[in-house]
């Protein structure tokens, strides 16, 4: 089994509705979002998958996010715009991308260097 994992920092603006404290107020954060892939089996070039494939969809997905007011966003019309929704939500964006060879195992987002969320679907 290998695993690889890319990530891909953006700016983005949101706030937090039905939260009691300062998240309520719109601020911002420099996110970071890591995806981590797995599979067995390699090319002929001894590649699961290559990483500027993975890095360019990465950087597509979270394109749709830089210097964004994320609460504005269709994604997060009917949910918070926390690091819990994004991960979910870019978790099922990335199983889209990904050849049949190929399965993500979790995707992580950080708030801060100091606060993430993973998700991971249910086994
Ligand atoms: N489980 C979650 N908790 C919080 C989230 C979240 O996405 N998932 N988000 C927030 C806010 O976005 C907030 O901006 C970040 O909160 P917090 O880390 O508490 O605040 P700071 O970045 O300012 O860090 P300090 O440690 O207070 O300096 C809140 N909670
Ligand atoms: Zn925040």
């Amino acid at each position: 089994m290998y695993v690889l994992t890319v990530k891909k920092r953006f700016s983005a603006a949101h706030l937090l509705n039905n939260y009691q404290g300062k998240c309520a107020n719109l601020h911002g954060h420099t996110w970071l979002v890591e995806i981590n892939v797995f599979g067995s089996e390699l090319d002929d070039k001894g590649m699961l998958l290559d990483f500027g494939y993975l890095k360019g969809q990465l950087e597509k997905l979270v394109g749709d996010y830089d210097h964004r007011y994320l609460n504005e966003l269709p994604d997060f019309h009917e949910v918070n715009p926390t690091a819990e929704n994004m991960a979910r939500i870019i978790f099922d964006k990335v199983k889209e991308f990904l050849p049949k060879h190929v399965s993500v195992d979790c995707v992580t987002v950080w708030e801060s260097p100091d606060a993430s969320a993973v998700y991971k679907e249910d086994k």
